[in-house]
C-alpha cells in the first residue's frame, strides 16, 4: 500500500512538474500550484498539497456523472407512474427542442426525481472531514488531526428524520425543495456542504437532466429480467452486475 501511494505521488508531480510550470496554459493546475506555493509551507508540504488536491479533483471524474444516471433510469423503468410524469414534464417544456439551460432550470419534477435517487443511492456513504485544530462538535471533545466520518446512509435512511416511507421511492418528498423534504436542515447534503463541497455540482445536475431527458423523452424503459440488483461499495455506490434495461422507441 506504502508503496503504492508512493508511486502514485510520483507519478502525479512528474506531471504536475511537466504541465504545471507554462504561463501561457492557465489552468486549475496551476491555481493549485499558485495556491500551495503563496502560503508558508516547506518544499515536502507544497508537494503533498498539490498531489492531495490532484487525487481530489480526479477521484470525482470517475464515473460521477454515469453511475447516479443509471441508478435514476433504474429507479425510472421500475416506477413508470414517475417515468410518465418526466416524459410529460420533458416534452412539455422542451417541445420537440434540445433542451436549453432555461428548459434545465424548468424541470422541477426531473429535479424532484434526481435528488431521490441520489438519497437512496448517493454517491459515496459517507463524507469525510479532519479537525485541522482541537474543536467540539456539539458535546464531543475532537483532538487535532481526528477524522470524522458523516455516514450519509444512516441519514438518508432515518424514519425519524423522513417519515414512514423512507424505504419507498418518492420523489414528490422533495415537492417544495429540499429544506421541505426532511425535518433536519442540512441532513440531505448530496453533493457535500461548506467549502470544499462538490466542485462540478451544477455541471452534474445539468448533465443529467440532459441525459435522463432526451432517453425518456424518446424511449419508454422497464427492468429487464436479467437485471440483478446488487449495490456494492466500489469507490462509489454501484450496480455490481450493471443495469439491465428494456428500451422502446416512444
Ligand atoms: C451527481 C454527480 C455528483 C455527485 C452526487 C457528487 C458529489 C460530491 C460529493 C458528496 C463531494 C464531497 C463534498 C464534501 O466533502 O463536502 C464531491 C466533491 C467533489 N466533486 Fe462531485 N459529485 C458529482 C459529480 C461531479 C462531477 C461531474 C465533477 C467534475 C466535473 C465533480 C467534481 C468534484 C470535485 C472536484 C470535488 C472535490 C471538491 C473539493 O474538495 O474542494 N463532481 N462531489
Amino acid at each position: 500500500m506504502w508503496r503504492l501511494e508512493k508511486e502514485i505521488h510520483t507519478l502525479i508531480l512528474n506531471e504536475v512538474n511537466r504541465k504545471g510550470g507554462a504561463d501561457s496554459d492557465k489552468n486549475i493546475l496551476q491555481m493549485i500550484i499558485e495556491g500551495a506555493k503563496n502560503r508558508d509551507l516547506s518544499q515536502d508540504e507544497i508537494d503533498n498539497f498539490v498531489v492531495d488536491n490532484c487525487k481530489n479533483i480526479c477521484f470525482p471524474a470517475y464515473e460521477n456523472g454515469a453511475v447516479p444516471a443509471i441508478w435514476t433510469l433504474m429507479l425510472l423503468a421500475l416506477y413508470p407512474k414517475w417515468q410518465d410524469k418526466v416524459r410529460a414534464e420533458v416534452l412539455e417544456i422542451c417541445d420537440g427542442q434540445s433542451p436549453s439551460f432555461g428548459m434545465l432550470n424548468k424541470m422541477k419534477t426531473l429535479t424532484m426525481v434526481i435528488y431521490e435517487s441520489l438519497r437512496l443511492y448517493p454517491l459515496g456513504c459517507m463524507l469525510t472531514r479532519e479537525a485541522v485544530r482541537d474543536t467540539k462538535f456539539g458535546g464531543i471533545d475532537v483532538p487535532k488531526g481526528v477524522s470524522i466520518w458523516v455516514m450519509l446512509m444512516a441519514l438518508y435512511e432515518d424514519p425519524d428524520i423522513w417519515g414512514a416511507d423512507v424505504d419507498e421511492f418518492n420523489p414528490g418528498r422533495f415537492g417544495d425543495g429540499i429544506n421541505g423534504a426532511c425535518k433536519v436542515p442540512h441532513v440531505y447534503v448530496p453533493f457535500g456542504t461548506g467549502p470544499r463541497s462538490c466542485l462540478g455540482q451544477h455541471f452534474a445536475m445539468a448533465e443529467l437532466k440532459i441525459l435522463i431527458s432526451l432517453i425518456v423523452s424518446n424511449f419508454t424503459l422497464s427492468l429487464s429480467p436479467n437485471y440483478r440488483h446488487s449495490p456494492v461499495m466500489n469507490l462509489i455506490i454501484e450496480p455490481e452486475f450493471g443495469v439491465d434495461l428494456l428500451v422502446r422507441k416512444v
